[in-house]
This record gives structure tokens, C-alpha cells and sequence, in this order.
């Protein structure tokens, strides 16, 4: 059994405020996208690699993912994150586990992939999370209006991994009820399907501000790299 990753790589980048999309941002001299692909290039167990792009940048990843082999397609995205998985997802052969995982998520481990490559096999259904270390609050303009039980707080990551047929069923029915999650599994879920949930890392950063590239140097340096 080997498993189809989606690599949604067709946002604006906006909150990085580099002007560009951020997945071309080089982290020590090579771009976050390759970093991220390499990491799902060199896992045995997955077979193939489906990016979802801009159109006017599938040139561009085309070329500069040239090398990777286990690259099948880089499919024009949306305008959310979900539209742009779900164009990939529309297009991609039948295969046993979907994985989806941010482009924007370069420090992904193959530790954190064979548990959760596993955990979908086994429950169908599951993401890697890494527990909350501060106390949430739930604000309502600008006043607090709950502090959930920080016992039962996970912070979602990706990869996030279903067997093929509850991820396109839970696209499908989210497209016909109009629904619009922030993550993949929220969209499963509300098709009554138990996701589980992998110890991910606290390394496994989504590049998401400038603050983040600091901490970016700080991985690297941390692995040697
Ligand atoms: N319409 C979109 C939006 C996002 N993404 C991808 O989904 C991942 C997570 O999204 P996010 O971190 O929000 O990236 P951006 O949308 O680029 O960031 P921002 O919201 O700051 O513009 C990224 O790899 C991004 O490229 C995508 O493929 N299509
Ligand atoms: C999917 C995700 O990475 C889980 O934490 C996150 O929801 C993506 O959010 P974004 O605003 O699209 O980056």
C-alpha cells in the first residue's frame, strides 16, 4: 500500500508579506517548495506527488521541480485552499491513502509521515497535531468569551491523511452544501467520520509570517542543514 500526496502550493502569501507567494521564499539558499517535495520524494511509502499551483506559476514549479520524479502534475488552483486541493483531488488516479500537506510546511519528518501513513490505514482517517502549550481564549469582540480546557486543545498541522474515498466524499459533500473549512479533516468530520490524531512536531512550522523564517534558520541549524 503506498499513498498520494497533495501539496497545496497556490496561495498569494499574503501574511509573509513578501510581495510574492511565499512558497518560493529561499530558506538557506533553496526554495521552501523544494524542501518541502524533497521531503515526500525521498518516502518510501509514497508514490506519488500532485501539486496544486497558480496558474501563471506552473511554469515556474514545473521547472524548478524538474528533479523530482515522483512529481505526477501541478494542477491550477483556486481561489481558497480547499478549491485548490479539491481541483487536484478531482484529477488524481484512485490510490489507498490521500495525504494533503502545505507546501508552506517544509519541516515535515518521516517519523511524522510513517505515523500518520499508518494511522490512516487504520482509521481511515487522520492528522498530525501537536498539543497547545498556551491557554486559548475564545474572543468575541474583543472581549473574552471562553477559555476552553487546554487539556483538550490540539494545534492542527498537516499533513493531514484520508483513505481516498472519505476524502472525495467529503469534498463532494462539502461543495454541495457550500461549506468552506480551514483544514481538510474539518471537512471530514462533518461527514461523521472519527479522525485521529498523530503526534506531530513542534519543527513541523507552517511558514506563515516574517517571524517564521527566524525560526526557520533556527530548524536548519538545529538539524546541521
Ligand atoms: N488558494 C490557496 C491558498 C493557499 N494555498 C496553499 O495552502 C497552504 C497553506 O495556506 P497559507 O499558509 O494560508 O498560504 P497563503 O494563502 O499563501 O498565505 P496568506 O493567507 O497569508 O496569503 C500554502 O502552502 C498555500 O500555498 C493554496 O494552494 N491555494
Ligand atoms: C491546514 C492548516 O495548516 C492546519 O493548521 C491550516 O488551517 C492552514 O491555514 P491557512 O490559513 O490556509 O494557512
Amino acid at each position: 500500500m503506498m499513498y498520494t500526496v497533495i501539496i497545496p502550493a497556490a496561495g498569494q502569501g499574503r501574511r509573509m508579506g513578501c510581495g510574492h507567494n511565499k512558497v518560493f521564499l529561499e530558506v538557506d539558499g533553496i526554495p521552501v517548495i523544494r524542501r518541502t517535495v524533497e521531503v515526500f520524494q525521498a518516502h518510501t511509502a509514497c508514490s506519488a506527488i500532485y501539486l496544486a499551483a497558480k496558474e501563471d506559476e506552473i511554469g515556474q514549479l514545473t521547472t524548478l521541480l524538474h528533479d523530482f520524479p515522483k512529481v505526477r502534475g501541478i494542477i491550477a488552483g483556486g481561489s481558497e485552499r480547499q478549491y485548490s486541493i479539491y481541483n487536484v483531488l478531482k484529477v488524481i488516479p484512485k490510490t489507498d491513502i490521500v495525504m494533503v500537506h502545505d507546501g508552506a510546511r517544509p519541516f515535515i519528518s518521516h517519523e511524522t509521515l510513517d505515523a500518520l501513513y499508518e494511522s490512516a490505514l487504520n482509521n481511515r482517517a487522520a492528522i498530525a497535531a501537536v498539543p497547545a502549550k498556551d491557554t486559548v481564549k475564545v474572543v468575541v469582540d474583543g472581549q473574552v468569551s471562553s477559555t476552553p480546557e487546554r487539556s483538550t486543545l490540539w494545534l492542527t498541522q498537516t499533513p493531514q491523511a484520508f483513505t481516498y474515498d472519505v476524502l472525495l466524499t467529503a469534498y463532494q459533500r462539502a461543495e454541495a452544501d457550500g461549506f468552506l473549512g480551514t483544514d481538510d479533516a474539518s471537512l471530514v468530520e462533518r461527514t461523521g467520520v472519527i479522525v485521529h490524531v498523530a503526534q506531530g512536531s513542534y519543527d513541523n512550522i507552517k511558514l506563515t509570517t516574517p517571524e517564521d523564517l527566524y525560526f526557520a534558520a533556527a530548524l536548519l541549524k538545529k538539524r546541521g542543514i
